[in-house]
């Protein structure tokens, strides 16, 4: 069974391209979610994250004040740094365990917004990286999220540049509103199959 890197810098579509995945019948692994869930479940980690970022990461007992963090960790490289080095562990962990229980299909998708920053596409056979316009992609993520163009891009920042993604990825998908999506997902599912 292949395991298939999914992956694209902010507001590119990988998600949207990960349930086209889906709709194929492909199970997707999706690390952002993992993520947020271990952050709210893993008792040594919230002890972890309280003593590294203070106690207001956390409110009303476990609930991430997510705000909060991200103004630490998008404003500092170091402050990152720090988070990934505590999280990141636990969700390659997360994936392994949900692969091994996978069986009969030929490949699987890991859908991760940093998968070549988190060094998680060496554990992966291919990988992908879908690729839009930064500004098509601030304005995608600007009105999904409600966020203001200097938060958008406070985060691309902190991500490597397509340019050299696209040098590390095995395939390409272009989402730029112009080259129509599913047939390029179509083709990378037949040569996986
Ligand atoms: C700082 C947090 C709490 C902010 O939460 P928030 O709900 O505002 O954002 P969310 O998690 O939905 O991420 C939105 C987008 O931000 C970017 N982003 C998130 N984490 C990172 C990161 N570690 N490095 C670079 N970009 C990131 C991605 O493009 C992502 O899709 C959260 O992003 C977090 O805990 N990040 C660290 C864990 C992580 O690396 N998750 C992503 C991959 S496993
Ligand atoms: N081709 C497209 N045309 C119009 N809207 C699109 C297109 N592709 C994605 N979108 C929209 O843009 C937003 C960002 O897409 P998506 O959530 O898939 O990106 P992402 O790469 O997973 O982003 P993030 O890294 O922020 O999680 C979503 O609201 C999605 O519906």
């Amino acid at each position: 069974m292949l395991k298939i890197g999914l992956t694209g810098n902010i507001g590119s579509g990988k998600t949207t391209v990960a349930k086209v995945f889906e709709v194929l019948g492909i199970p997707v692994f999706y690390a952002d979610d993992a993520a947020k869930q271990i952050m709210v479940t893993d008792a040594e980690l919230i002890e972890e994250v309280k003593r590294t970022f203070g106690n207001s990461a956390y409110s009303n007992g476990n609930q991430l004040n997510r705000k909060y963090l991200a103004d630490i960790v998008f404003a500092d490289e170091n402050e990152l740094t720090k988070l990934n080095a505590l999280v990141h562990p636990a969700v390659f962990r997360a994936f392994d365990v949900w692969a091994s229980k996978i069986k009969k299909v030929p490949y699987v998708v890991k859908e991760a917004a940093i998968l070549f920053e988190s060094g998680s596409y060496k554990m992966c056979d291919y990988s992908i990286m879908v690729s839009a316009p930064l500004d098509m992609r601030l304005g995608r993520v600007m009105k999904r999220d409600g966020i203001t163009y200097e938060e958008a891009a406070r985060r691309e920042a902190r991500q490597y540049p397509e340019n050299e993604k696209a040098k590390l990825a095995s395939y390409t998908i272009t989402n730029d509103g112009h080259q129509l999506v599913i047939p390029q997902v179509l083709a990378l599912h037949q040569q996986f199959l």
